[in-house]
């Protein structure tokens, strides 16, 4: 007996030991990696500062000045041209950048595509597209002809993409001009915003905070106003999330409205659960004038990809004057959020309640299965690809926690679970969530598409036509904290899990209830008495209250958003009340 445990200690021992000589190796090798992509960031930053130097600062700050809308209109008389547009924003976004760490890359050849645009516009017969000469940001992971999408992995560095993903092109034939790429967490899953091959991107309400993520370059680009419009994708709350921490406005459409050939995702092959990318912008109404004209024109995207319906917008569901029925929550019986993102909910409900609506209750159904689920299905894999991938890689260290747990096998996790359950419960069903075999994942899936059938079912009862509530657990916290309460995304993972997949949408009566779409809009900032209360009320039962608490102390004045959602292909209904609530917070 004593020489079979001998024999299997020192088989580990071996096989750890071989383990740490492969993993110094491979960092070695990744280090010169890192080193020489933060050295080209550097020249491409000091290019992009050339060009920006070109413009005279004066008119630098005229056209920096000007909101989404004026900048368009001025673009469209010939009063501001593609190439001062284009420098303008080269230079906001190096200041952006200088206090966040946003950019992971200048596209140089933004001014060339300016100067090619303005050329054309001399011609008397060229139409210029609605969006001509606006820049436009882009999260990392978006594929750019030439440019890299590593997600946050040294591994994936130098292999740009050797074509634009058909949404990019769209976005060049309505005239805008991408003009950098901005960092993401290491795996896109998290929603912090550190990587080792770029660093940390912070908040620019509070360097110490994160900015979120996993869009959380973009977040704090526009949050710091060094972008007008950029573009993020979500799998669970990673264009709401970077919105709510940095004070900005995003939507995360239903996933059939845009194309998704030629584009990336985190974990690619997980059929219920997919990333949508999403526009990001500093105000609602900029997002609605985007979404117009891209949706305006989706046939673009629908002839190179049929698997996009020729969905256009909807401008009378935009415009109608008849009064929405709204359901609301303020805890989604998973996790409480901290007193400011109530608050936020219960000023929005009255805003809108003085604008006519009306506003109802409404309780998400069984969030702990929602929890589960939804970790079941985006690690469908029990999280080995992610894993695989960051085993050939320098681990970030804000995201060690989360990496440690998907280290610990299945089999292993199920058996603590238990014990754990006695006195962690909300631990104990995290610990449950990630698959053993596939005969749970199927499971899980059929649970989700008949968790789609009760929740819009409830929604019909009540004749809902959007639901409002938090954006999430808490305010913008320190980088650490996302991977240790991973499950602080169920405000937003929810309406990733009520997504839907290709088909459904043929039916009319699927189309009104199924998919849902939620976006995020800035309501308002902690205050004081929030902090009192979050001092003397708030829970301290588990852990993850216990970080969540001592996260978001100290976080007077940091932004908070809410989030509204609503079924497939009615997104325009949620925009109308994102808008709503704007119009009534900022007057304009
Ligand atoms: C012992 C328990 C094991 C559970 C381990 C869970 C590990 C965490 C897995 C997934 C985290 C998901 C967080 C989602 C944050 C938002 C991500 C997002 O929207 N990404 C966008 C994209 O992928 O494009």
């Amino acid at each position: 007996m004593l020489f079979y445990v001998v024999l299997l200690l020192l088989g580990a021992g071996a096989y750890y030991y071989h383990f740490r000589i492969n993993r110094k190796k491979i960092i070695e090798r990744l280090e010169k990696v890192v080193q020489r992509k933060r050295d080209d960031l550097l020249k491409n930053i000091e290019e992009a500062r050339r060009i920006s130097d070109k413009l005279d600062s004066k008119r630098r700050d005229y056209i920096g000045n000007l909101d989404f809308e004026q900048l368009k209109k001025e673009l469209q008389k010939g009063s501001v041209t593609c190439v001062e547009a284009v420098r303008t924003y080269f230079h906001k976004a190096i200041l952006a950048h200088e206090k966040t760490n946003a950019v992971t890359c200048f596209i140089l050849e933004a001014e060339q595509q300016a100067e090619e645009l303005d050329e054309k516009a001399k011609l008397a017969s060229f139409v210029k597209p609605p969006m001509f000469g606006i820049p436009l940001s882009l999260k990392e992971c978006l594929k750019v002809k030439g440019y890299d999408t590593t997600r946050g992995f040294v591994q994936d560095a130098y292999r740009p993409s050797t074509e634009d993903s058909i949404q990019i092109e769209h976005y060049k034939k309505l005239g805008l001009i991408p003009f950098c790429q901005t960092n993401v967490p290491q795996s896109l899953l998290s929603y912090n915003c550190s990587n080792p091959l770029f660093g940390t991107t912070t908040n620019p309400f509070d360097s110490t905070r994160t900015c979120g993520g996993s869009s959380g370059g973009e977040g704090a680009l526009i949050g710091a106003k060094g972008s007008l419009i950029g573009i993020g994708t979500d799998v669970g709350g990673s264009v709401r999330i970077p919105c709510h921490f940095t004070g900005i406005a995003g939507i995360k459409p239903s996933k059939m409205r845009f194309a998704h050939r030629g584009g990336g995702a985190s974990v690619p092959g997980k059929p219920l659960i997919d990333a949508n990318d999403g526009p990001m912008a500093q105000d609602v109404k900029t997002n609605v004038e985007f979404l117009r004209n891209v949706w305006g024109d989706i046939d673009f995207q629908s002839d190179r990809d049929p698997y996009c319906p020729p969905v256009h917008w909807n401008e009378s569901l935009y415009s109608s004057e008849k009064k929405l029925r709204i359901g609301y929550y303020i805890d989604d019986g998973w996790f409480t959020p901290t007193p400011a993102l109530q608050r936020a909910v219960l000023e929005s409900k009255k805003h809108l309640e003085n604008a006519g609506h009306t506003v109802i209750p409404f309780h998400p159904p069984r969030l702990t299965d929602v929890i589960q689920w939804y970790f079941r299905a985006v690690c469908l894999d029990g999280g080995q690809y992610v894993l695989n991938k960051l085993l050939k890689d320098i681990i970030e260290p804000t995201i060690h926690f989360q990496v440690t747990l998907w280290m610990v096998p299945t089999w292993v996790q199920r058996i603590f679970s238990y014990p754990v359950s006695l006195v962690f419960p909300r631990m104990g069903v995290l610990m449950k969530s990630l698959t053993r075999d596939t005969f749970e994942l199927r499971e899980a899936y059929a649970e989700i598409e008949a968790y789609r059938e009760e929740y819009v079912g409830l929604m019909m009862k009540d004749n809902l036509d959007v639901i409002l509530c938090p954006a999430s657990i808490m305010p913008a916290p320190q980088h650490d904290i996302p991977s240790k309460v991973v499950s602080g995304v169920s405000y937003t993972c929810l309406y990733n899990l009520l997504d839907f997949g290709a088909g459904q949408f043929l039916s009319d009566f699927f189309q009104r209830i199924f998919i849902v779409f939620p976006g995020v809009v800035p309501v308002t900032t902690v205050n004081k008495s929030d902090e009192e209360k979050l001092i003397n009320e708030y829970p301290e039962t588990d852990k993850w209250y216990q970080i969540t608490k001592k996260a978001t102390i100290g976080s007077i004045g940091m932004p908070i958003g809410v989030q509204v959602a609503a079924p497939p292909f009615r997104e325009e209904a949620v925009l109308r009340t994102m808008r709503e609530i704007e119009i009534a917070i900022t007057g304009k």
